[in-house]
């Protein structure tokens, strides 16, 4: 099996990253961690308790992270994910507590905990605790067997017209991640926007019958109607959960390797991965860009996933 730690911020597509990362059996999830991103940390921690409620995910350590960002001000992300950060479906009461731990002391006592290149990093939001991670404990960096993030884009922006939200909301912490020797996948909005919830997406999840697979129906209609009158989407990009499917089964995502890095001075390129696709990587390059997703094998995983959960409680 595959062990790792997402650290996200739900938000519709965490939510379902979750999901899968939970319902799937190749994947020993071994830590959640919030970040301040899609909603405030308070929001976004209160939301990842309330669908580990809904997934029946008990025995996995849930850890509060950063509140805002490394240097810039908090910018949440209302219009796609609403007030309450997962606004759609009813919430339940969460049933775990949190560990008491930060997020990054969570995150450094895992990988520490781990032997060394078994444990992959999925962040799905802002990257201020993998940063902050990285920062108090170096040694996580050689440690840590891949770093798979949705976040960029190498010709697609969504937050300005070139810079992705996960990573202009903390533009210095992602050049710190993009920056440390380990392997970097860049799950980014090119591969992404293949990952669209269409009508028949939503049947097939509705098919599955169960109250997990009701309430992603939930989640998506509302983020459907979200993403149709922000960004005037037919259906919605499901962003997070490519992150987990290339962790499952890599011949879904095609990756290219090449050298990225992060624009932290731009005034119109703000927050934008910097891909250079002029010539061949050069061997010591440790960034790859996802560029082509198997959608119907996606779809599948992610359908699987909510089979292999089914009713919970
Ligand atoms: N408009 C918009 C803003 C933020 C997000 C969140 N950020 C990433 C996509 O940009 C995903 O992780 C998703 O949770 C999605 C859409
Ligand atoms: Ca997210």
């Amino acid at each position: 099996t595959k062990k790792i730690i997402l650290d996200c911020d739900p938000g519709h597509d965490d939510a379902v990253a979750l999901l899968l990362a939970h319902g799937n059996p190749e994947i020993e999830l071994l830590a959640v961690t919030t970040v301040v991103g899609n909603q405030t940390l308070p929001k976004v921690t209160r939301n990842a308790l309330s669908v580990a409620r809904v997934a029946g995910i008990t025995g996995v350590p849930f850890a509060a992270g950063a509140n805002r960002p490394l240097v810039r001000n908090i910018e949440v992300a209302p219009d796609i994910h609403g007030e309450s950060g997962l606004d759609g479906p009813a919430l339940p009461e969460p049933e775990i507590e949190l560990d008491p731990r930060h997020a990054i002391d969570l995150i450094i006592d895992t990988i520490m905990a781990h032997e060394p290149g078994t444990v992959t990093l999925v962040p799905t939001g802002g990257l201020t605790n993998i940063a902050m991670a990285a920062r108090k404990e170096p040694r996580i960096v050689e440690r840590v067997k891949e770093v798979v993030l949705m976040g960029g884009g190498y010709h697609v922006g969504n937050w300005s017209a070139v810079a992705e939200f996960n990573i202009k909301i903390d533009p210095e912490a992602a050049h710190i991640v993009f920056n440390e020797q380990w392997p970097v996948v860049m799950v980014g909005l090119d591969l992404t926007h293949q990952a669209l919830a269409t009508d028949e997406v939503a049947a097939q999840i509705a098919a599955v019958g169960t109250k997990p697979a009701k309430f992603v129906g939930e989640l998506l209609d509302f983020f459907a109607l979200a993403y149709k009158d922000a960004q005037g989407f037919d259906a919605p990009p499901v962003h997070d959960p490519c992150a987990v499917a290339y962790v499952i089964d890599p011949t879904i995502v095609k990756t290219v390797k090449v050298p990225i890095d992060i624009e932290l001075t731009g005034t119109l390129t703000l927050g934008m991965t910097v891909a250079d696709f002029r010539a061949e990587a050069p061997e010591d390059c440790t960034t790859w860009a996802a560029t082509e997703l198997d959608a119907p094998r996606f779809w599948n995983l992610v359908t699987e996933a909510l089979e292999n959960i089914g009713e919970v409680d």
